[in-house]
């Protein structure tokens, strides 16, 4: 028998309050020792569970940004080609070395050929059949498809849209300078270069005319702002991938808000309305080539219905994707690459002399096949894109076994891989000097001392970027408009040093971007 003490703490509810605790805190700590142990068991150098809490902790209090994240990351693996990570407690690859990289992304596409994130549910989320989000099979089909929109044949029709849209851009600043009699007119480069990737990109997405650069309330753009920030219910959807990508589609998480996303199906489905109708069709825009790649689909005798690639959902996720992240992307790139010109009028001049050589006219009469002898712009455009890789990191998720060479480690299906590219491009080993922007580096004679797999603002192997030589495009009509008629400069209001936008997916610029633009005589 029990003396009494020993019986009156049996009783105590504070005992069992505390037994239940410890009892329901053992399997836990159990449970997250097994996952956070993941890649000690394997060998493999990974960034250790404290610091990941740390940092999720500064990241809810606003203190650091993912970016900032995948940089510490970079520098804590610093002496290893790869090391492992955890997201909350999901096994996370991250990938440093450029040979490695190009390993995954080009010889071995087979075992990484998904981007890491949710697999698209249009019934959840109407939005989510976008070439991004696709995976497998279907992903290669429709990608097959897409990209015959952005093959040279198609950028020659699509560059006669973006003159018009660069003749307006070129008006608007001659009608700010004229109204104020001036010769030259200081303006937040941020904004003007927002309105018009929104015009050039409902011009070669949809085939129609948006009035970003005059109406700064244009509706389209509004609702592309609000596709692309970053809010707290994306943060949480995000979460709950992480936890399950099943609870996402059982709790019905969408990418976009319901207004958004019912605003993008009314524009698209009327174009296409639209389109489908008209006679005689331009085949200029993005729509309109997918409009008649459906039709080819249906007139095709051989292909069945059930097998048609082109189907409602794809039409919807990828012209909406098209949009929003086609608009925010080229606005921010446009942005940077402006504030780093206005730094250096010895850049300027050469990207003016090299105008001048072609002998055009006006620049923006630039024949199509004249383009790819803007070699110094190309320079110019390629560091842009270096020190600014608008993506900054690149996910994948592990689609079959990979044993990485010269290693026994093996990476398993379904662990996600990150490639920190900012950190990459920032990296002196692979670009010297890397907070110096210096488009030589990628002038003839330097390009060799690139190393493989160090630069890839547009990722690489079979799934990078579909669209990257219409932005290579973009970028040469805004800095032969900018270049031939204006120089560029810094104005009181330009900030010294750029901060970044942590409430952004793409790497954005913090505030107003001012600078001031004079009228070449
Ligand atoms: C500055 C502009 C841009 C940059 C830096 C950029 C960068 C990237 C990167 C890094 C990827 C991932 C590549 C990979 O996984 O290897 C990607 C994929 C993609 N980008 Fe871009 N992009 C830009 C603009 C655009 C635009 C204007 C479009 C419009 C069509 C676009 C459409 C896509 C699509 C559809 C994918 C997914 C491709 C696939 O999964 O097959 N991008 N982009």
């Amino acid at each position: 028998m029990l003396p009494w003490s020993s019986m009156h703490i049996l009783t105590s509810p504070y005992l069992w309050i505390l037994l239940f605790l410890v009892g329901g805190a053992v399997p836990i700590i159990y449970y997250l020792h097994q996952k956070h142990t993941y890649w000690l068991r394997r060998g493999v150098p990974f960034i250790p569970a404290s610091k990941l809490l740390s940092q999720f902790v500064r990241l809810m209090l606003g203190r650091l940004q993912v970016r900032t994240i995948f940089e510490e990351f970079y520098v804590s693996l610093a002496g290893h080609k790869f090391g492992g990570s955890y997201q909350l407690t999901r096994p996370t690859l991250i990938l440093r070395d450029p040979e490695l990289i190009r390993s995954c992304l080009i010889n071995n596409f087979s075992c990484f050929h998904d981007h890491q994130g949710v697999a698209p549910c249009p019934k959840v989320d109407p939005l989510s059949h976008n070439l991004y989000q696709l995976t497998g099979e279907q992903w290669h089909q429709v990608r097959q498809k897409v990209a015959q929109a952005f093959s040279s044949a198609k950028l020659r029709l699509m560059y006669q849209t973006l003159q018009g849209c660069a003749e307006r851009l070129d008006a608007h600043i001659l009608r700010l300078c004229s109204e104020g009699e001036k010769e030259e007119i200081e303006l937040c480069a941020k904004e003007l270069m927002g309105n018009f990737s929104m015009e050039i990109i409902a011009a070669s997405a949809l085939g129609i005319k948006s009035d970003a650069i005059q109406d700064p309330n244009d509706e389209l753009k509004r609702m592309m702002d609000r596709a692309m920030v970053f809010s707290w219910s994306r943060f949480f959807g995000m979460l709950v991938q992480l936890l399950s990508p099943r609870l996402v589609k059982l709790l019905g998480l969408r990418s976009a808000e319901k207004e958004v996303e019912e605003f993008f199906e009314r524009i698209i489905r009327d174009t296409v309305q639209m389109k489908s109708t008209a006679e005689g069709e331009t085949r200029k825009d993005f729509l309109q080539i997918l409009v008649n790649l459906r039709h080819a689909e249906q007139n095709n005798p051989q292909t069945a219905a059930d097998v048609s690639v082109i189907t409602d959902d794809v039409m919807m996720g990828v012209v909406s994707a098209f949009l929003a992240v086609g608009y925010d992307a080229v606005a921010v790139v446009f942005a940077f690459c402006l504030f780093e010109v206005a730094h250096r009028p010895d850049v300027q001049d050469k990207m003016f002399q090299e105008l001048q050589s072609l002998k055009t006219p006006a620049a923006v009469q630039l024949p199509y096949d004249q383009l790819k002898n803007l070699q110094y712009m190309e320079q110019v455009i390629s560091e842009t894109l270096r020190k600014y890789p608008v993506s900054v990191v690149l996910g994948r998720t592990c689609t079959e076994p990979f044993r990485i060479p010269g290693t026994s480690v093996l990476v398993e299906e379904g662990v996600d891989c990150f490639i920190p590219i900012l950190s990459l491009h920032h990296d002196p080993k692979y670009f010297p000097n890397p907070e110096v922007f210096d488009p030589d580096r990628f002038s003839d004679e330097n390009l060799h001392n690139i190393v493989p797999g160090s630069y890839l603002p547009f990722g690489d192997g079979p799934r990078a970027c579909v669209a990257y030589r219409l932005v290579i495009l973009y970028m040469k009509t805004m800095l032969m408009t900018m270049v031939s008629n204006y120089t560029i400069h810094r104005c009181s209001r330009t900030p010294k040093e750029l901060k970044y936008d942590g409430g952004r997916f793409f790497l954005t610029p913090k505030g107003d971007l001012w600078l001031r633009l004079r009228r070449r005589k």
